[in-house]
């Protein structure tokens, strides 16, 4: 597994994108929405893993959840794997608890699950495999 990306939670795109822009000193490389999680993405290269900053689309989003508890900040961890549907199978072997188990289609060409925090020391992990 590879640290695939971080995903930040943030109240505004506009403002974040401004201030990630210039901490990294580059312009994000991909934005995408995506109605089915409630987000909408913006993509950083940060060497051999990125920066996923996440807006709620919608007040039902998780992203406006977890900001009302919780404020702006990291959200969670993504680890890219070869195969989701094997990694899914060998981590509910090793008693880790899914979100959902279905793999379904995330941002930036990927399919992606979710472990439930409570079974990983309250971070949440996505598992992510790029689409063929
Ligand atoms: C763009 C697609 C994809 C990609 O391609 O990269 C994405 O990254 S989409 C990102 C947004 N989508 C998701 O986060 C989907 C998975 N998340 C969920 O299903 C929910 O957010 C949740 C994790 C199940 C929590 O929802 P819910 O139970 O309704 O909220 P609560 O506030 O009641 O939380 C319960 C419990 O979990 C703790 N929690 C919630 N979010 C996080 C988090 N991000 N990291 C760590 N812990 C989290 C929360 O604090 C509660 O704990 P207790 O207070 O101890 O009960
Ligand atoms: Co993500």
């Amino acid at each position: 597994m590879k640290l695939e990306h971080i995903g930040i939670a943030v109240k505004s795109l506009g403002v974040s994108d401004e201030l990630f822009a210039k901490l990294l000193g580059k312009e994000s490389y991909k934005k995408e929405t995506v109605e089915r999680e409630g987000v909408v993405t913006s993509f950083y290269e940060t060497g051999e893993s990125k920066i996923e900053l996440l807006e709620a689309s919608n007040p039902e989003s998780p992203i406006s959840k977890f900001i009302d508890k919780k404020g702006e900040g990291i959200h969670h961890l993504a680890f890219g794997v070869e195969n989701i549907y094997d990694e899914v199978k060998r981590l509910k072997n090793e008693g880790f608890q899914f979100i959902s188990e279905e793999p379904k289609e995330g941002a930036d060409n990927k399919l992606v699950v979710f472990l439930h925090p409570k079974s990983t020391n309250g971070v949440l992990v996505e598992l992510c495999q790029e689409k063929s």
